[in-house]
């Protein structure tokens, strides 16, 4: 059956107002859509032009309140096959304009009623280009957005009572709860650990895309589990909240890099390998969200654009010397990348599964295959 729209049950004339109050007493106006109801998170912006289904699933925006700088959103609705998880994590969702009609001929349900059977509160008809300017020079702050109380001063209330991001731990929201198996397409060529600490999807297809059979683990597996199922290598996967909160998990992190075990971390991944290795992880201002992030490669010169969402990054100077950044942000000069001198792990702070997002990274996931070449070559 070809639909040629799916067009939303929204009217204009039955609009409802809603409230996004931020902690530091900014308010915006707008419109309710999406699910009736109230959220606290931290108030971020992404840059993409399209792929909010993937954002909105993306389990690192847990605890989160995402505003989108694209301006129409919705347009082309929703389906089963771009979510990068079970579920859509983000707690509120910020627009200026949600599209009425859904318009794809992928498309299996409106934005609209998908965020509203999951519960998801959302507000449009803001000015988001004020909000963002507004982030980018105070930095990403808690917020409280209501359908259901429209007391400005109610809503100040609550978002100062909600938990900061800073050492705030999620990753015990998002993560399996028991380890599950993805087999690898066509011909397996390796067993990979994957910690999932909010892995999305992408990751995991592009991993057995290249022939790795997957192990996807709870967060808090520790590292002799691991070493048990004789991995070919490990791979630690993004998530939400705060690197500097996962203290126990590090522990084990530490333990797996000391035995030389291949490993590929991907942005939370990254950070936590950063604070195994010894290094200090630190808040940005307002963070990287979007899908045209400028990074150095900084071996070959070259420059890829590329797929974040990271609030916080590895701090260079505190980094061993036996540690070496190879990858930097063109925009403010922030760690994007780091390998081990002697010991066959990497590391990217970005995204190069993208989903959303160019496809210019996904060479390291080769990497990462190369380096366990390496090593089964000469373990013969
Ligand atoms: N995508 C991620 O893995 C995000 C990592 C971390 N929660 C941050 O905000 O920096």
């Amino acid at each position: 059956m070809v639909r040629w729209a799916l067009v939303s049950d929204m009217k204009a004339s039955e609009r409802k107002p809603a409230l996004l109050v931020l902690e530091d007493g900014r308010v915006f106006r707008g419109y309710a859509w999406g699910a009736e109801g109230e959220v606290c998170g931290e108030m971020v912006f992404n840059t993409s032009m399209s792929g909010y289904q993937e954002v909105l699933t993306d389990p690192s925006y847990a605890g989160q309140i995402v505003c989108m700088t694209y301006p129409l959103i919705g347009n082309y609705g929703v389906n089963r096959a771009d979510e990068e998880s079970e579920r859509p994590w983000v707690e509120g969702f910020v627009v200026r304009e949600a599209s009425r009609i859904a318009s794809n001929w992928r498309a299996e349900e409106s934005l609209d009623a998908y965020l509203k059977r999951w519960g998801i509160p959302a507000i449009e008809h803001v000015d988001t280009r004020a909000l963002v300017r507004h982030i980018r020079d105070k930095g990403a702050m808690r917020a409280c957005l209501s359908s259901i109380d429209l007391d400005e001063r109610s809503l100040l209330e609550k978002a100062r009572q909600s938990p900061p991001m800073e050492n705030r731990e999620l990753a015990s929201v998002v993560t399996t709860k028991e380890a599950y198996e993805v087999p690898a397409e066509g011909e397996e060529r390796f067993h990979v650990v994957c910690y999932d600490f909010g892995v999305k999807r992408n990751s995991l297809r592009e991993l057995a895309r290249l022939g790795c059979r997957l192990t996807v683990v709870p967060a808090w597996t520790p590292a002799s589990e691991v070493l048990r199922m004789r991995p070919d290598g490990v791979f630690l996967s993004n998530g939400p909240g705060d690197p500097a909160s996962m203290t126990a998990v590090v522990e084990e992190i530490r333990k797996l890099v000391q035995t030389g075990l291949p490993t590929f971390g991907i942005c939370f991944g990254h950070q936590l390998l950063g604070r195994a290795f010894g290094g200090r992880t630190y808040k940005l201002l307002f963070g990287h969200r979007g899908g045209n992030q400028p990074v150095k490669d900084l071996e070959t010169g070259m420059v890829e654009i590329t797929s974040h969402n990271h609030g916080f990054a590895v701090d260079a100077e505190s980094l061993p010397p036996e540690v070496e950044v190879t990858h930097v942000n063109l925009n403010d000069g922030c760690v994007e990348g780091m390998r081990h001198r002697y010991l066959p792990i990497i590391s990217v702070q970005y995204h190069p599964e993208a989903a959303p997002g160019p496809h210019d990274a996904e060479h390291h996931f080769r990497r990462f295959i190369e380096l366990m070449e390496r090593a089964k070559a000469a373990a013969r």
